[in-house]
């Protein structure tokens, strides 16, 4: 990473924990490697990106229907999905000082090329003929890259044999296809139709890291959108654009993003096209949401392990088909993750620096604060009639401690769009002041139209 994104980073999740957006998990034992828990903030700010996600992908749309299945699924799920045999990445330790990597994560940072999808063989030959350094003792002193299955194994009931062995879901996805069936039966759906699914998913990735960015237990966004054969690609352009207007639409910087397609090589088993929508991190470009064309893959596969009819019947056609799939996935913590990068900037106002979270008022945790100018009645009074009233409308905070210009501070740094301050005026001309985080301009509105301003400017 270079020093100027590190410094980025290191403010970032200062900031988080401060102000309780993320915390490191399980701290006060010293804390679970890669692991975080959501402050009060930080689930406010994730809730919002899932209902913004469930509102466009679900709600405002007449061909999308929403699933929350089981995270332990019968283990021939898993067997049919190809992730027994397949779901794995490639590991190399280094000799000399035994630390590990993940094989093409290796030859990525140092070689700068991609290398998802090589075989272990291949990935050694790179490894060892380009002599890669190992970039914590320098040594070049690899093993052979060996295969690690990334699913998390545990027992169902109080058994421990081969019978009992059931996996954490590593992807919701296959939740969706094996309720395919049921929802076509029960929804009266008809293609093109998705299902859509928010919820955890784990991996025992080999090197989690960058915060919340890579970590084994996290949350997915999925969407699988059935279409007939032969409107595959033309549905899979649609959604590749989708993810990118969905975060246009969420006011992170275009420069940022970027929709990279893999090249024939690097596409799974099960995919006929793939783009990433990737995000300009502190430490580097990563993958942020991928689409991807699976085909008639998964159906076809749980078609033919499972017994059963997963098919459609097409009515213009009068036959049963197996649909495409083309698959939008995303990560919920990924997606916190870049919108808290992109809206993180710090701003010299009167000769000192304000940190502020330039969050758009959708996803902002807090939408507006409520500050009596000093502790005192009925000053006090006013301003927790203001904020009770408004908390039936929005998230609110009341903050009385410290001068105004600290209080304003405090919600700059938390990205709250408004802050509104009860002085002594408000109690004879009934008009408070109200403050744009990012203008930093004073409007002085009626107690009354506190509302329908409020309402004009978030937009909600
Ligand atoms: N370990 C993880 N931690 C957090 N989010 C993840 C993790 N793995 C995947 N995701 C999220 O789920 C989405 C869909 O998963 P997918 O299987 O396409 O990821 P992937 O290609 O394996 O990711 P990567 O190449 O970064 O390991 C990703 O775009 C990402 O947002």
């Amino acid at each position: 990473m270079a020093d100027n994104g590190e410094k980025i980073m290191n403010k970032i999740v200062s900031l988080c924990k401060r102000r309780g957006f993320v915390f490191q998990g399980s701290e006060i034992y010293g804390g679970l490697a890669n692991t975080w828990d959501y402050g009060p903030l930080g689930v406010e700010l994730k809730q919002n990106i899932k209902r913004i996600w469930w509102k466009k992908v679900v709600y405002e749309r007449d061909d999308v229907v929403g699933l929350d299945s089981a995270i332990l699924m019968h283990p021939r799920v898993w067997e049919a999905s190809g992730h027994v045999a397949g779901f794995n990445d490639a590991l190399v330790d280094c000799k000399q000082c035994k630390s590990r990597f993940r094989a093409d994560h290796l030859i990525e940072d140092t070689l700068g090329i991609h290398a998802e999808g090589k075989s272990v063989q291949e990935l050694t030959e790179i490894i060892h003929n380009n002599q890669i350094k190992c970039p914590v003792c320098g040594e070049v002193a690899w093993t052979d890259a060996r295969v690690f299955n990334l699913m998390f194994k545990t027992h169902q009931g109080v058994v421990e044999d081969s019978s009992s062995v059931v996996y954490l879901r590593p992807e919701t996805a296959q939740g969706i296809f094996v309720n395919f069936k049921n929802v076509l039966d029960t929804s009266r759906v008809k293609l093109p139709f998705g299902i859509a699914q928010i919820g955890k998913a784990f991996r025992n990735e080999i090197t989690p890291g960058n915060f919340i960015f890579r970590t084994r237990e996290f949350e997915q966004m999925e969407l699988e959108f059935f279409v007939k054969p032969g409107e595959d690609m033309e549905w899979f352009e649609y959604w590749r654009q989708f993810t990118m207007d969905f975060f246009l639409s969420l006011g992170v910087k275009k420069e940022n993003l970027r929709l990279r397609d893999h090249s024939p090589e690097e596409l799974s088993h099960y995919s006929k096209a793939t783009t990433d929508l990737e995000y300009n991190f502190p430490f580097g470009w990563g993958e942020l949401w991928g689409v991807a064309n699976r085909t008639d893959y998964d159906l076809s596969k749980h078609i033919e392990y499972s017994g059963k009819s997963l098919t459609y019947f097409d009515q213009e056609e009068k036959r049963h088909i197996v649909p495409y799939v083309i698959e939008p996935s995303l990560g919920v913590d990924r997606a916190m993750l870049a919108i808290l990068c992109d809206a993180y900037r710090e701003e010299e106002v009167e000769g000192e620096t304000r940190v502020v979270l330039g969050f758009h008022p959708d996803v902002a945790p807090i939408k507006c604060a409520v500050f009596p100018l000093f502790k005192k009645e009925p000053l006090e009074e006013l301003a927790r009639k203001i904020y009770h009233d408004l908390k039936k409308c929005y998230v609110v905070e009341y903050d009385n401690t410290g001068s105004i210009g600290k209080r304003y501070r405090r919600q700059d740094e938390i990205g709250t769009p408004y802050a509104i301050t009860v002085d002594f005026d408000s109690l004879d001309d009934h008009k408070v002041t109200i403050r744009n985080r990012d203008t930093m301009q004073q409007d002085r509105i009626g107690i009354d139209n506190i509302k329908d301003y409020l309402r004009d400017k978030l937009g909600f």
